[in-house]
C-alpha cells in the first residue's frame, strides 16, 4: 500500500476506537445525570414526607448529588483530543493514552489516564530503553475526528508484519502549528526530560530552570495536574496554588489545567495574591526595586507605629472636678510603650487603654501629691475606664488600622522620611512618597506585597469595619471585575502545593507574601536566571529560602531544548544577551524556519506608520497571533496606532508584561527603550526577543542594542 493509503487505513482504525471512547463517555454522562436526578428526588421527597427528613437520608442525597456533579464536571471538561496516544507493546496488549481514564461496561480499559503509571512509558520510553514499547503512536484529533497519526518505532526488531508505521514527528508538527490567544496543553508530546520533572516526588522543593521556550511553564502546569491525580488525598483538599507574574500571563495559561480536567487549582497573578485587591500596574524599575526590597519591612513597621495623622495631640478628661491632661509627648510615650510591649496594633487596643489609664492615674497622683492628698488609683482606673469620653478618645487615638490606609500615609514625605530613617536615602523617600501620593492610578503590583506585609503586622481588624476616606481595607478596594473570591477563607494560608512561575523576578517582599500562603506546602518553582529583572539575586534568594521554611528535600532540573523560537530568532536573542548569560544557560532551539529576524531602521517620527505596516505584514504572514512589544509607557500610544486594525490575533504588550507569553510573530519597537526602562537592561530585551515562534521584526531608530557587527544586514521598510 502507498503511504497515504496506509495512513488513511490507520486513521480509520484509530477512529473506530475513538468512537467507542466517546460513546462510552456519553453513557457515563447519562449515568451521572441519572444519579444526580435521583439524588434530587430524594431531596424533594424529604420536603414532602417527614420520614425522609432523617439526617442519613439527606446525607445520602448530598453525597449522590456531589459525586454526580463531580463526575459530570470531569466528563464535561473541554476534552479536545480526549485520546491522544497509543502504545503497542512487545509482550502485553496495546493501551490507549488520554486525558482521563475510561473503562467500558465490562470494566475493560478503553483509555488510560496519562498520569497513571501504565502511561508513563508513553513519555519515557526511548529506543535505548524501550520499556516494552514497540510502537508509540500520537493520535491527533479535532473534536471526535481523528485527523492524523504519527509513529515512533522503539523496538524495530519486534515490529510484527502487520504493524503499519506512519508519520515523521508529532513534536515538530505540534511546534509548527499556529498559536492561539491561550496556551495549549502538551500532554500528547511531553518529552522525556520534561516527563522526569512532571513525575518528580511531590515533597520538598522542585526547581525547574531552563532558557526561554524550554517548556518550563507547560511542565509546571502538567506537574500540578499530575500531582493532583497521583496524590489527591494529600494535596487535593488543601489545594494547589499557581502564581504567575501578571494577569495577562495567568489569563494566557488559564485553560491548560481545565483542559486536563483539573478545576481545583487556584491560579493568581502576583497583583492578585492578596484577597480582594487586583493590581495590574507595573512600577518603574527603580520604584519596584525600592518597594520589593527587604528594607521595606522596617519602613512599614515604623510607619504603622507612627502617630496616625488624625490622632488627637492632647488628652483632657475631668475626674472628680479636676482636669487631667496628657500632652503630645506623654501620649507618644504611651504609644511607644504599647508598641514595644509587642502584639499587632489591632490586637493591642486593650493594652493601649490600660497604659493610658495608668498615665492618667500617674497624673492624678502628681496633682494629689502637690496638694498633699492622695488618690485611689484602682478606683480611678475603673471609673475612667468605664467612661464614654475615655472610649471616644481611645478609638481615635488608637484607631483600627487597615493596610491601605497606612500605606497611603506614606504619601506624606516627612512621615515617610521618619519611617525610612537610616533605611532609605533622600531620593528614595522622594520617589516612594510621590508614588503613594499618586493614588488615582490605583495600587501597583509591587504595592500588593507591602499591603500584605502590613496586614500581617497590624493583625486582623475587628469584624465591624470602618468606612470612608483612605481607611479602605482590602474588602472595599475590590475591583468590580476582580478575581472571584475562592471558597476558601480569606487570606488562606494552607495550600498543600505552590507553583511559582517566572520566579526569577519575584522581589524579596513578594517571596514573603507567597511564603505566607505556603506554610505547609511543597513547592514547584520555575525560573530562568538569565531572564531575571530583579537586581539583587542574593537578597531574593534569602527571602526565597525563608519562604521554603525548613524544607530540605530539594531537587533541581534544567531543561535545555527551546521548543518555542525558531533557531534563527533564538540566535539573535542569544547574541543580544551575550555576556549577561553563561553559555551553559542558553538552550538549544530545535526548529529552523528559514525566516531570519528582520531588523528595520526607522525615524522616531515615522514609528507609527512603521508599526502599522509591519503589524499588517506579520498578520498576513502567519496564521496565529501577532504581538507588538514596546516599552511599558508606550503601550497606550501603540494601541492607539493600531486601533484601526481590528484583528483579534493582534495584541500590544509592554515589555515587562510579555514575560511567559508567546506569539507566532512579534514586532518589537525600539529595543533601546526596553533596555532603558529596566534595571537589568538587556535581560528584559532578551525576554522580548524570545516571544516569537516563527517571525520577528525589530523596528529601531537607535542601533546601540545590536551586538557589534553581528547583524549588519538591515532592511528598509517596504514603502518607507
Ligand atoms: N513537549 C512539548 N510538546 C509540544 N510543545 C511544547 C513542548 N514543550 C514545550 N512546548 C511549547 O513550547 C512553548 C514554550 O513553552 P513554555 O512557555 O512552557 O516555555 P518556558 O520555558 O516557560 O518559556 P519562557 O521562560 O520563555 O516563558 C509553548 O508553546 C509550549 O507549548
Amino acid at each position: 500500500m502507498s503511504e497515504p493509503r496506509v495512513r488513511r487505513a490507520e486513521i480509520a482504525i484509530e477512529q473506530s476506537h475513538v468512537d467507542r471512547v466517546y460513546n462510552r463517555l456519553g453513557e457515563l454522562r447519562s449515568q451521572a445525570e441519572e444519579m444526580r436526578t435521583k439524588g434530587y428526588e430524594i431531596g424533594h421527597g424529604a420536603q414532602r414526607e417527614a420520614v425522609f427528613e432523617q439526617a442519613s437520608m439527606l446525607f445520602e442525597r448530598d453525597m449522590m448529588v456531589f459525586h454526580a456533579n463531580q463526575t459530570l464536571q470531569t466528563l464535561d471538561a473541554e476534552y479536545e483530543g480526549l485520546v491522544f496516544g497509543r502504545l503497542d507493546h512487545a509482550t502485553t496488549e496495546p493501551i490507549y493514552v488520554g486525558r482521563l481514564g475510561i473503562r467500558d461496561a465490562d470494566f475493560d480499559n478503553l483509555v488510560t489516564d496519562w498520569r497513571a503509571p501504565a502511561a508513563a512509558a508513553f513519555y519515557q520510553a526511548t529506543a535505548e530503553e524501550p520499556m516494552d514499547v514497540v510502537r508509540r503512536r500520537v493520535i491527533r484529533c479535532s473534536g471526535r475526528n481523528v485527523l492524523d497519526v504519527d509513529d515512533d518505532v522503539l523496538m524495530p526488531e519486534a515490529v510484527p508484519e502487520d504493524m503499519a508505521v506512519v508519520g515523521e514527528g508529532a513534536l515538530m508538527a505540534a511546534l509548527g502549528r499556529a498559536r492561539g490567544s491561550t496556551m495549549r496543553d502538551i500532554v500528547a508530546t511531553i518529552q522525556r526530560e520534561q516527563d522526569e520533572v512532571i513525575r518528580a516526588p511531590w515533597r520538598g522543593v522542585t526547581e525547574i530552570t531552563g532558557g526561554p521556550g524550554t517548556g518550563k511553564t507547560a511542565v509546571a502546569l502538567h506537574r500540578a495536574a499530575y500531582l493532583l491525580y497521583r496524590y489527591r488525598r494529600q494535596l487535593g483538599g488543601a489545594g494547589v496554588f499557581v502564581v504567575g507574574p501578571s494577569a495577562v500571563f495567568t489569563n494566557y495559561i488559564s485553560r491548560v489545567l481545565p483542559a486536563m480536567g483539573e478545576t481545583n487549582v487556584e491560579l493568581r497573578a502576583l497583583g492578585q495574591v492578596l484577597d480582594g485587591i487586583e493590581a495590574v500596574r507595573q512600577d518603574s524599575a527603580r520604584l519596584a526595586a525600592i518597594k520589593g526590597s527587604l528594607r521595606m519591612r522596617k519602613v512599614l513597621l515604623r510607619a504603622m507605629r507612627d502617630t496616625p495623622p488624625d490622632a488627637p495631640t492632647e488628652m483632657r478628661i475631668v475626674y472628680r472636678g479636676e482636669v487631667l491632661k496628657l500632652q503630645a509627648k506623654e501620649l507618644e510615650r504611651v504609644r511607644r510603650k504599647v508598641h514595644t510591649q509587642g502584639g499587632p496594633p489591632n490586637r493591642s487596643r486593650v493594652r493601649a487603654a490600660e497604659l493610658l489609664l495608668d498615665a492618667l492615674a500617674n497624673k492624678a497622683e502628681e496633682h494629689a501629691r502637690a496638694e498633699g492628698g492622695s488618690v485611689d488609683r484602682g478606683e480611678l482606673i475603673t471609673r475612667l475606664g468605664e467612661r464614654i469620653d475615655f472610649h471616644r478618645f481611645l478609638v481615635v487615638w488608637w484607631p483600627v488600622l487597615y493596610p491601605a490606609q497606612v500605606l497611603g500615609w506614606l504619601a506624606d514625605e516627612r512621615r515617610l522620611a521618619r519611617a525610612g530613617k537610616q533605611v532609605l536615602d533622600r531620593e528614595e523617600v522622594a520617589v516612594l512618597a510621590a508614588s503613594m501620593a499618586d493614588r488615582a492610578k490605583g495600587w501597583s503590583i509591587a504595592d500588593i506585597a507591602l499591603l500584605d506585609e502590613l496586614r500581617v503586622l497590624m493583625g486582623p481588624p475587628p469584624k465591624r469595619r470602618k468606612r470612608g476616606g483612605l481607611e479602605l481595607d482590602a474588602e472595599q478596594t475590590r475591583d468590580s471585575d476582580g478575581p472571584a473570591r475562592p471558597q476558601r477563607p480569606e487570606h488562606y494560608d494552607e495550600y498543600s502545593h505552590i507553583v511559582v512561575d517566572e520566579a526569577q523576578d519575584l522581589s524579596p517582599m513578594q517571596w514573603r507574601m507567597i511564603g505566607r500562603r505556603g506554610r505547609y506546602a511543597s513547592w514547584t518553582v520555575v525560573g530562568d536566571p538569565v531572564q531575571s529583572s530583579w537586581p539583587d539575586p542574593a537578597e531574593a534568594a534569602q527571602a526565597r529560602d525563608t519562604a521554603f521554611g525548613g524544607r530540605t528535600a530539594r531537587r533541581r532540573f534544567t531543561l535545555r531544548t527551546n521548543y518555542r523560537n525558531s533557531a534563527e530568532i533564538f540566535e539573535l536573542a542569544a547574541k543580544v544577551v551575550g555576556g549577561h548569560a553563561e553559555e551553559d544557560a542558553l538552550p538549544h532551539a530545535v526548529r529552523a524556519t528559514g525566516h531570519t529576524p528582520q531588523l528595520r531602521r526607522i525615524e522616531p517620527a515615522s514609528a507609527e506608520g512603521a508599526v502599522q505596516a509591519t503589524a499588517k505584514e506579520m498578520l498576513d504572514a502567519v496564521a496565529g497571533t501577532v504581538g507588538v512589544i514596546c516599552a511599558m509607557d508606550r503601550v497606550t500610544e501603540v494601541e492607539r496606532w493600531l486601533s484601526g486594525q481590528a484583528d483579534e490575533r493582534l495584541k500590544v504588550v509592554g515589555s515587562l508584561d510579555s514575560k511567559g507569553l508567546e506569539y507566532d510573530a512579534v514586532v518589537l519597537l525600539e529595543p533601546t527603550e526596553l533596555i532603558a526602562e529596566s534595571l537589568t537592561g538587556r535581560r528584559v530585551l532578551y525576554v522580548a526577543l524570545t516571544r516569537a515562534t516563527q517571525q520577528l521584526a525589530v523596528l529601531h531608530s537607535d542601533e546601540s542594542w545590536l551586538p557589534e557587527g553581528s547583524f549588519a544586514a538591515q532592511e528598509a521598510l517596504p514603502g518607507m
